[in-house]
């Protein structure tokens, strides 16, 4: 997906909330049929830009406006000149308004999807299922489905691929796979949330006059993770500033074999501009640290009087606690004591899953506290500490990852392939700009080095997340396939050298 390369304010709506801003726009006096007539031009014209030597197209045509969708597309390319063959899963009598009116207007044959025949086709339109998808595709619908999966054809999807939830991006029973897809008015959480945007291949969005107004009122908090989100907190470089004004991170490292995690949190934190960064780092992992460390400092903290002599330092104010630091009620009280005081506080890793057993302990801590604090799980590390919001199914990851923020009083960094960022005020963007080569040994380290450095800079905690994932993804796309950690902690810019 070229997804990197989008720009701009993108809310996210969901199929049920896209339905209500449909509906207020044709209230307000906008003709449906005319936006039904521009969502299946786009249909086309994509189709005739990306397969210009297709030689014939199968349109499949479902129950309701998504199908209306197909009937005008298929009008488009006849009119370009391709042969069609235009399949409906229903009785076309049964179709109203918008969609029927498109049959109407289609002034081909329309065949029973039962007798679905692709060999003289090239390319397949997929207008069975879109926004309205409310249940398992069954049946012979799905039988079919698994005839186009099989043949192997170039697929371009109407709003979503068949079979895919738009709220969820989870696949319903069985799902068609899209080299394209083509969106109105609004990306849908499916778009992106996996494993929804591995069907979606290229997915493109398009204005067919839906007023902003109808969009804005409808807006769910949710945004794509563009620069344009929190380009105005991204920490600007001052003429007069020296190091401390760019913050001092502490990155808790781990006992003696186990302390290259710190150090790649502890490396990115730097390159990512903070001002001072100290790994810190019980007696045993003193000298193997001091071994590879130069830019960064070391300081011994190995009991809870060490660290409360540490908190004296007052521009020390923010910490990593995790990565690679080991599960136990050792890592349990040294987030406890951080957060009570008003240091930010990235708890990653081991962090989180200390607290596997006392969940509870550690929100009634981040209530009590005054410092930011964010949780950065992957599923697993999650389901340790969210194992209710885990194992319902009925959630979206974005539904899991907000319900996550508002217990925790944290902010939630719900990592994986679609990253998902949401703050206890219910605000979430979902990250689409990390390449699958980012999932290597060592990266979430990085990222929560990466963090720290821009809460570090008084970079509010959402945002903080939201860059940091984007920086972290942007340095991915960069170095390209095969990276690895050390190259990824080498390769993070600053984020004034970044988006300069
Ligand atoms: N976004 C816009 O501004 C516009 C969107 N358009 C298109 O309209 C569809 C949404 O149309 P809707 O009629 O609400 O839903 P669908 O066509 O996706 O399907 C509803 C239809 O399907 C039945 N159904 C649901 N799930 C199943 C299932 N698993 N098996 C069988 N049948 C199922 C359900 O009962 C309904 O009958 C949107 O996606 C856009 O493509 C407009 O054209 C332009 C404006
Ligand atoms: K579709």
């Amino acid at each position: 997906m070229t997804v990197s390369e989008i720009r701009g304010h993108h809310p996210i709506l969901t199929p049920k909330a896209m339905g209500e801003v449909d509906r207020a726009a044709i209230q307000s006096g906008i003709d449906g049929y005319r936006l039904m007539l521009i969502a299946g031009a786009a249909i086309s014209a994509c189709v005739l830009e990306h397969y210009p030597e297709a030689t014939g197209a199968i349109v499949l045509c479902g129950p309701g406006n998504n199908g209306g969708d197909g009937y005008v597309a298929a009008r488009g390319l006849a009119e370009a000149g391709m042969p069609v063959r235009l399949y409906s899963s229903v009785d076309p009598e049964r179709l109203k308004g918008d969609a029927a009116t498109a049959r109407d207007d289609w002034q081909g044959p329309i065949h029973s999807l039962a007798d679905l025949d692709w060999r003289d086709s090239e390319i397949v339109i997929d207008a069975l299922f879109g926004a309205g998808l409310d249940r398992p595709v069954e049946g012979a619908v799905a039988e079919a489905m698994m005839t186009v999966v099989s043949s192997e054809l170039p697929v371009v999807a109407a709003d979503l691929p068949s079979g895919v939830s738009g709220r969820t991006g989870e696949v319903q029973g069985v799902a068609l796979s899209a080299e394209h897809t083509v969106t109105f008015a609004t990306y849908k959480p499916g778009h992106f949330l996996v494993p929804g945007a591995d069907y979606c291949g290229d997915v493109h969005l398009i204005d067919i006059g839906i007023p902003q107004r109808e969009i804005d009122a409808h807006d769910q908090n949710l945004w794509l993770n563009t620069p344009e989100i929190w380009s105005d907190r991204i920490p600007e470089p001052k003429l007069s500033g020296h190091k401390y004004s760019k913050g001092h991170l502490g990155v808790f490292s781990g006992a003696f074999s186990h302390t290259g995690a710190a150090r790649l949190a502890a490396h990115s934190a730097l390159r990512a501009g903070a001002g001072l960064v100290t790994v810190l780092a019980p007696a045993s992992a003193i000298a193997s640290n001091a071994a590879h460390l130069t830019a960064i400092m070391l300081r011994n903290v190995s009991s809870d009087e060490d660290l409360d002599a540490l908190l004296q330092d007052q521009r020390m104010n923010g910490f990593v606690l995790g990565p690679g630091f080991g599960v136990g009620e050792k890592t349990c009280g040294f987030a406890r004591t951080i957060i009570s005081t008003d240091r930010a506080l990235v708890l990653d890793a081991d962090g989180l899953t200390s607290f596997k057993d006392n969940a509870e302990d550690l929100f009634s801590a981040i209530a009590d506290g005054a410092a930011p604090v964010i949780l950065t799980p992957h599923a697993g590390e999650f389901s340790r500490l969210f194992p209710d919001l885990a194992a319902d199914t009925e959630l979206s990851k974005v539904d899991r990852a907000r319900m996550a923020a508002d217990r925790s009083g944290a902010v939630v960094l719900y990592k994986g392939a679609d990253t998902v960022i949401a703050a206890p005020d219910g605000r979430a963007v979902i990250n689409v700009n990390a390449p699958p080569w980012l999932a290597t040994a060592g990266s979430g380290d990085c990222l929560a080095g990466i963090i720290g450095a821009l809460l570090v800079q008084h970079v509010p905690a959402f945002e903080a997340a939201a860059i940091a994932a984007y920086m972290h993804g942007e340095a991915g796309m960069e170095l390209g396939e095969g990276l690895t950690a050390d190259d990824l902690a080498d390769g993070i810019l600053s984020p004034s050298v970044l988006f300069e």
